[in-house]
C-alpha cells in the first residue's frame, strides 16, 4: 500500500512508517475508520483491541462490519476486514477490556504511537496514564454529532487528557424522580431505576417509590389522605397495624409472576394515587393522573394495535402501545432473568431491544401521568444512553486526521501536532477544521501528569511479598521510614504507618492485592513529609535475577528538604515516639543505610563503608548494598529502556572506570564512565549491580 510503493511519502517518512508499531484502542466508530486508513497508509504492524461485540445498530457507520457480524467480536472482525484490504499488514487483535491488568506499561512501551478511539472516560483515563508512564504518544479523539476533536499528548510537552477537569454527568435529585418529573429525561431516569429495581443491579440509591422524605411533602401525613384505592410506595405493604411494611420490589414483581396488569397498576395507578396523597406537592403543580391497566382507552386501543408498531422507533407510541410493549418486554426481560444463574442480574444497554423498549414505554406512560410532552423511542433511546448521535462522516475525518497526526509524530514534528477542531459551521475564517494556534502545555496542577515525582519499580509481582516492598524497597532503598502506601485507583491502603493496620497483608505476594502492571501506588513517609508515586512494572524475573529494579531520578530518592531542616518540628508534632526515633536514625545516615545519594560536590563519604559507589557522566553518585536490587537512575523525560529480562552485566574495566556491558538489549548510551570508589564485595556476585542509563 501506500508506504510500500516508492515516492508516494518522502522516503525519510516512509522508512518510519514501515517500521512503526501502532496500537489503536477501541474498534467503533472512530476505530474502523482509523484502521482502514492506517492498512491503506501502508503501516505494517498494528494491534487493535475492543471489548465489545458487534451490534445491529453499529452497521450504519462502522463499516468493517456487515450483517453477518453481528454478535462477533468487533476487534477480531475489523482485523479480518482490515487484511482484506491489505493482506500484508500484520494486524494482532484482543477482544478485551484495555483496562484489563493485562494491559500495563510493559504493553504500551511496545509502541510508536498509541491512538485511542474509545467513547467512555474510564478507558479514556486509564490508556492517558498508561501513555505518560510508558512515554508513549497518545492521540486522543472524540466526536459528538458533527463536531470532532484530536489531540497529541506527550509527556512533558502537552497537556494529558487529565490535566483539564470534565464536565460531569448531569444528576438530578431523587424527589424529583421519585415523586415530581417535570421533564421527559426525568422519567426516563425513572424507567431506568425501575428496570434495575426488577432486572438489575439493585441500588438503594435508585428507588422508584413515592419519596415520602421529599423536604416539599412534610407535614403532612400520606396516609390519611390516602384514598385507600392504592397501595403505598411500590413493593410496600401496609399491616393491619397501619404501618407501611417494605417489601422488596424484585421480590413483589416476582411473587406476583411479572404479571404485567398487576405490576402496571403498581407503579403507574396506586403509587400516583399515593403520591397525589401527598398534597403539599401539588399546591402549585398540576397534579398526576393515575392509569388502569383495564382503563377503557387503553383496552380500546390495545385491541386495534398491531406488533408492527413495535418497529416504528420515530413515531410516539400511544398508551396502548406503551402497554403491549411493557407486557411483550416483561415476558422477554422475565425469562431473560430467569436464565441467569442465581445472584445475577441484567445490565441495562440502550442497545439491547427488550431492555430499550421497556424503558422507552415505561418513561413515556410515566410523561402521559404528569402531562410531559412525550418523544419517540427513538429521540428516548437518545437521551436514555445519554448519547449524540454518531455521524459517520465526522468520524470519518476525526479518523483521516488522526493519521496524519501519527505521521507527524513519527517524524518528531511535535511542534505541528496541535489540537484539531472539528465543527458544522465554518469559524469568520472559513475554516471547519480549526487548528490550536499552539500545543496546549501541560497543567502544573495536573494530579496525574505534573512534575510529581514517580518512580518505575520494576518488579515480579508474583515473588515479592509486600513486606519486601515495605523494607526492601520503601525503606532500604528509596529511604522511606515508615511509609503508608496506598493503590492509587483504588484508595486501598495496602501499607499502614500504623503498626499492625496491615499486618494481614505481609505475607501476601503483591499481585494478590491486585498490585500489578501498570498500578500506581502512592507512598507517604508523614515523617519526611516525603511523597512519591511508585509506578509498577511487572516483570517475570527469572529466579537467579534480581527481584526488582528501581527506576528513578537522583532527585526522587530522597525526602524534601524542607522537612529534614525542619525534622525537630515535625517529630515536635509526630504522634508516636517510636517513629521519631526512627526518623533520627535515618537522617543521621547511620551506617546500617542502605543507599544514600550523594549530590555533585559531595566527598563519597558515606559509600566507603558500602558495596559500590558509582558516578555517572552527569555526577550522580549512587551507594547500595542490597543484593536484590538494582539501580537504573534516569533523565525522567527520557523514553522509559525497555524491560530487559537478562541480568545486565557490570564489567570492571580498570579500577576507576566500569563499563556496561549489554548483553541484549540496548539501554541508552552504552559506555558511560563510573568511578569505581569500592571493590564491590564478592559474595552477591551479578547482582551487586548498578545500571545508569
Ligand atoms: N475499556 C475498553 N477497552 C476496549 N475497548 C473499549 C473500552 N471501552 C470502550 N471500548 C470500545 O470503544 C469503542 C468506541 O466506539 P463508538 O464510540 O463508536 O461506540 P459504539 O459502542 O461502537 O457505538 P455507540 O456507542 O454509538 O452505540 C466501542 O467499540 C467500545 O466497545
Ligand atoms: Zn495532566
Amino acid at each position: 500500500m501506500a508506504a510500500s510503493i516508492n515516492g508516494v511519502f518522502p522516503t525519510t517518512l516512509q522508512e518510519k512508517i514501515k517500521s512503526s508499531k501502532l496500537l489503536v484502542v477501541g474498534a467503533g466508530g472512530i476505530g474502523c475508520e482509523i484502521l482502514k486508513n492506517l492498512v491503506l497508509s501502508g503501516f505494517p504492524y498494528i494491534e487493535i483491541i475492543d471489548l465489545d461485540t458487534i451490534d445491529l445498530s453499529n452497521l450504519n457507520r462502522q463499516f468493517l462490519f456487515h450483517r453477518e457480524h453481528v454478535g462477533k467480536s468487533k476487534a477480531q472482525v475489523a482485523r479480518e476486514s482490515a487484511l482484506q484490504f491489505n493482506p500484508d499488514v500484520k494486524i494482532k487483535a484482543y477482544h478485551d477490556s484495555i483496562i484489563g491488568t493485562d494491559y500495563g506499561v510493559n504493553f504500551f512501551q511496545n509502541f510508536d504511537v498509541v491512538l485511542n478511539a474509545l467513547d467512555n472516560r474510564a478507558a479514556r483515563n486509564h490508556v492517558n496514564r498508561m501513555c505518560l508512564n510508558a512515554h508513549v504518544p497518545l492521540i486522543e479523539s472524540g466526536t459528538a454529532g458533527y463536531n470532532g476533536q484530536v489531540e497529541m499528548i506527550k509527556k512533558g510537552l502537552t497537556q494529558c487528557y487529565e490535566c483539564t477537569p470534565k464536565a460531569t454527568q448531569k444528576s438530578f435529585p431523587g424527589c424529583t424522580i421519585r415523586n415530581t418529573p417535570s421533564e421527559l429525561i426525568h422519567c426516563i431516569v425513572w424507567a431506568k431505576h425501575l428496570f434495575n429495581q426488577l432486572f438489575g443491579e439493585t441500588d438503594d440509591d435508585e428507588d422508584i417509590s413515592p419519596d415520602v422524605a421529599d423536604p416539599e411533602a412534610q407535614g403532612e401525613s400520606p396516609n390519611s389522605h390516602n384514598d385507600g384505592g392504592g397501595a403505598q410506595a411500590s413493593g410496600d405493604d401496609v399491616s393491619q397495624a397501619g404501618n407501611v411494611v417494605r417489601v422488596n420490589t424484585r421480590q413483589w414483581a416476582k411473587d406476583n409472576n411479572y404479571d404485567p396488569e398487576t405490576l402496571f397498576n403498581k407503579f403507574f395507578n396506586d403509587d400516583i394515587k399515593y403520591l397525589l396523597s401527598m398534597s403539599n406537592l401539588w399546591k402549585t403543580r398540576k397534579p398526576p393522573r393515575p392509569i388502569q391497566w383495564n382503563n377503557a382507552l387503553l383496552r380500546q386501543d390495545k385491541a386495534n394495535c398491531e406488533h408492527q408498531f413495535m418497529r416504528q422507533y420515530h413515531k410516539i407510541w400511544s398508551l396502548a402501545e406503551c402497554a403491549a410493549v411493557f407486557e411483550d418486554c416483561l415476558k422477554k426481560l422475565r425469562t431473560n432473568v430467569e436464565n441467569l444463574v442465581e445472584g445475577d442480574f441484567l445490565v441495562w444497554d440502550k442497545d439491547d431491544q427488550p431492555a430499550m423498549d421497556f424503558v422507552a414505554a415505561c418513561a413515556s406512560v410515566r410523561a402521559y401521568i404528569f402531562e410531559i410532552a412525550r418523544k419517540s423511542r427513538f429521540e428516548v433511546k437518545s437521551m436514555a444512553g445519554n448519547i449524540i448521535p454518531a455521524i459517520a462522516t465526522t468520524n470519518a475525518i476525526t479518523a483521516g486526521i488522526v493519521v496524519l497526526q501519527t505521521i507527524k509524530i513519527l517524524l518528531k514534528d511535535f511542534n505541528k501536532c496541535k489540537s484539531v477542531y472539528m465543527r458544522l459551521r465554518q469559524n469568520p475564517r472559513q475554516q471547519l477544521l480549526v487548528p490550536e494556534k499552539v500545543l496546549s502545555t501541560p497543567n502544573p496542577n495536573c494530579y496525574v501528569c505534573a512534575a510529581e515525582p514517580a518512580i518505575h519499580l520494576r518488579v515480579d509481582t508474583k515473588r515479592m511479598r509486600i513486606k519486601e516492598l515495605r523494607d526492601e524497597v520503601l525503606k532500604k532503598t528509596i529511604n522511606m521510614i515508615n511509609p503508608d502506601v496506598l493503590i492509587d485507583s483504588k484508595g486501598v491502603v495496602v501499607i499502614s504507618s500504623e503498626e499492625a493496620e496491615t499486618e494481614c497483608n505481609e505475607e501476601k505476594f503483591l499481585n494478590e492485592l491486585d498490585i500489578v502492571d501498570g498500578v500506581i501506588l502512592k507512598c507517604d513517609d508523614f515523617f519526611q513529609n516525603y511523597e512519591l508515586n511508585i509506578i509498577i512494572i511487572h516483570t517475570d524475573a527469572e529466579r537467579e535475577c534480581p527481584l526488582f529494579e528501581v527506576v528513578a531520578n537522583k532527585d526522587q530518592l530522597k525526602p524534601k528538604e524542607e522537612t529534614v531542616s525542619n525534622k525537630k518540628e515535625n517529630m515536635a508534632d509526630g504522634p508516636s515516639t517510636s517513629k521519631k526515633t526512627r526518623l533520627n536514625q535515618t537522617i543521621e545516615f547511620s551506617d546500617d543505610d542502605d543507599l544514600c545519594i550523594v549530590e555533585e560536590e559531595d566527598e563519597c563519604v558515606k559509600g566507603q563503608t558500602k558495596d559500590v559507589c558509582v558516578q555517572t557522566s552527569e555526577t550522580e553518585m549512587v551507594t547500595k548494598n542490597t543484593n536484590m536490587l538494582r539501580i537504573t537512575l534516569s533523565n525522567q523525560d527520557e523514553p522509559m529502556p525497555t524491560v530487559k529480562r537478562k541480568t545486565t552485566v557490570v564489567d570492571i574495566i580498570d579500577d576507576d572506570v566500569t563499563e556496561i556491558l549489554d548483553s541484549d538489549e540496548e539501554l541508552g548510551p552504552t559506555k558511560i564512565k563510573r568511578i569505581r570508589v569500592a571493590e564491590p564485595q564478592s559474595n552477591h556476585g551479578s547482582e551487586n549491580i548498578i545500571n545508569i542509563d
